[in-house]
């Protein structure tokens, strides 16, 4: 700090004490220069000094309507103060508590001076106005039904009083129906209008905002997205994820935890986190993009099933998550990949992705050099020859993780650790096994177990896979006491409606919503969007209330 240049510095009083304050480039700092008398001896707080990243200043301004709620509360300890020191200013800044918390805290400096008073708003405000990643406008849609339909309530209780107060100007749209929002960022919105669109949802939201902008951008790039190899053009506005959904995976992962508050704030502050995309395709036909879970086999039956009791609420996923387990069905085909280079890592390395994360800077700092090579290593690969790899086999779930998928329920996720932006997906094979195999499996999802230390699981950092089903003759329900596959379970008749033993395919589960279509080719874009997010932070320095 000693080695920039202050901006400003002066002597003024914050809670009746004399603080001197001064705002660097990057810091703005304050410390107790005279004892309160009132104060009792030996070391406190306020005698300690404070700061604040500049770039964590949410706003300053007059602090006359802080100064009347005081002098209210208490009138004749503070009528007398601010007679004497009666322009104050308020700075608003970011504030960890725990847990990757952020809340909006306040300090107020009084001082007897308005010249001094208005300077430091100007000077403030000056040094606010070179942070150019944060956004000035942005395009809010709010899905009222998601979650337990308290989007409205969040938004306009929690969001956009920070939002106004942070000077930002939103444009809202309240979503009337399903697909609302991706159609209106695919055909109507202006995006030269905005810095940024925020979505007030669950997972299914976000995944509407993400189909709408990246279909748009490419549309406006004329690039056709049905063709599996096409590099696609990177969105230039970010995303805001406000948690209001039942699952928020995404926002955990990229955030630490699902807090309306929390990630408004990084809205403001102007964060930003590259995230890869997967494109899915199924026989060059364009289908759906993914950024957390694509899932076959157990993850899709288990959506599949939940669809149908929609009615159940979030509880509906746990019910059909036991269904499943017990039906223990398992799927035939071929997995072909290719894998990620040895720079990414592995998914068993046990490198965590975080805010910063070397891996992914290193990707994105080589990504153009990168891309001229894994052109010319793909080439022979196309041919069904090369670097790709191939795997038959019988399936219990195969999962492709871009992220950790972490979630409250799952802490670590499914694959702990996978990364946000370095390119490549984490696929998970799991294979044919016994029932409490695959339970000790599911169970390591929870702890601190490896869960890829089974015999049965293989994992594998890919840059693009494919999946073909492998088709053989349907099998009456009647004849299955014969068929060589049956798992070992005798199915109930009310099992006997969901466990379809005959089916030989799965749908994929592609970040909670159904793909009909088995065969599919995925392909990872590396760093297509950006989120309003600074990934999960590694340590968490809370402070205590100034
Ligand atoms: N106004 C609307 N009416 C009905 N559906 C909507 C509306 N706006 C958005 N949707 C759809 O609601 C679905 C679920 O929304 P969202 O992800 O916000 O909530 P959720 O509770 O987490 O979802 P899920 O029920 O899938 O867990 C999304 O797929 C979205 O397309």
């Amino acid at each position: 700090m000693e080695n920039q240049t202050q901006i400003i510095c002066s002597e003024l009083f914050q809670k009746h004490r004399k603080v001197e304050v001064a705002l660097y480039p990057a810091l703005l700092t304050w410390k107790e220069i005279e004892k309160s008398r009132k104060r009792s001896s030996g070391a406190s707080e306020a005698e300690q000094g404070h700061d604040i990243k500049v770039c964590e200043i949410v706003a300053i301004h007059k602090a006359e309507d802080e100064a009347e709620t005081q002098t209210r509360k208490h009138p004749k300890r503070i009528k007398q103060h601010s007679q004497q020191y009666p322009y104050a200013f308020t700075v608003a800044y970011v504030r960890r508590t725990q847990q990757h918390l952020w809340r909006c805290s306040d300090v107020t400096f009084h001082c007897a001076d308005q010249q001094i008073c208005d300077q430091w708003i100007q000077v403030t405000n000056e040094q606010l106005s070179l942070l150019t990643n944060r956004p000035k406008n942005l395009l809010v849609y709010i899905n009222p039904y998601g979650g337990k339909r308290r989007g409205k309530h969040i938004y306009e209780q929690k969001v956009a009083p920070v939002f106004r107060r942070a000077g930002i100007f939103t444009d809202v749209i309240v979503t009337e129906r399903a697909n609302h929002a991706r159609d209106h960022l695919k055909t109507e919105a202006n995006l030269d209008d905005y810095d940024g669109v925020v979505c007030v949802g669950g997972d299914g939201m976000f995944s509407e905002i993400l189909h709408g902008l990246v279909t748009r951008i490419q549309a406006d790039h004329n690039v056709d997205q049905n063709q599996p190899d096409a590099e696609l053009v990177p969105c230039p506005l970010r995303i805001g994820i406000i948690p209001a959904g039942s699952t928020d995976c995404i926002c955990f992962a990229t955030v630490g935890t699902n807090d309306p508050v929390t990630s408004a704030l990084h809205i403001i502050v102007g964060d930003s986190q590259p995230m890869d995309v997967c494109s899915v395709h199924h026989n060059d036909v364009f289908l759906k993009y993914s950024v957390s879970l694509l899932g076959y086999g157990f993850y899709g039956d288990v959506l599949t099933d939940s669809e149908r009791n929609r009615w159940l609420g979030p509880a509906r996923y746990d019910l059909s998550g036991f269904k499943t387990f017990l039906c223990h069905n398992h799927y035939e085909g071929t997995v072909s990949f290719l894998p990620a280079e040895d720079n990414v890592g592995h998914p068993r390395d046990k490198l965590q992705c975080r805010s910063g994360c070397r891996i992914c800077q290193h990707k994105h700092s080589s990504k153009d050099e990168h891309n001229e090579v894994s052109e010319e290593k793909e080439k022979p690969a196309e041919d069904g020859e090369g670097d790709w790899s191939v795997i038959h086999g019988k399936f219990i779930a195969i999962n492709s993780a871009s992220m950790s998928c972490a979630c409250p329920r799952s802490p670590k996720g499914l694959s702990p650790s996978a990364h946000l932006a370095d390119g490549t997906t984490d696929l998970i094979l799991v294979r044919k096994c016994s029932r409490l195999d695959f339970f000790k499996h599911l169970l390591r999802h929870t702890n601190n177990d490896d869960q890829f230390d089974h015999w049965f699981v293989d994992v594998h950092r890919v840059r693009k896979f494919r999946f073909q089903p492998w088709h053989h003759e349907l099998v009456p329900l009647e004849d299955q006491s014969e068929h060589p596959e049956k798992p070992d379970l005798s199915p109930t008749s009310s099992l006997q409606e969901t466990c379809d033993y005959s089916t030989a395919e799965s749908s994929w589960n592609c970040d909670g919503e159904i793909l009909h279509h088995a065969a599919i080719q995925v392909s990872v874009q590396c760093g297509l969007i950006r989120l309003f997010a600074r990934g999960i932070e590694e340590q968490q320095d809370a402070e205590g209330a100034v």
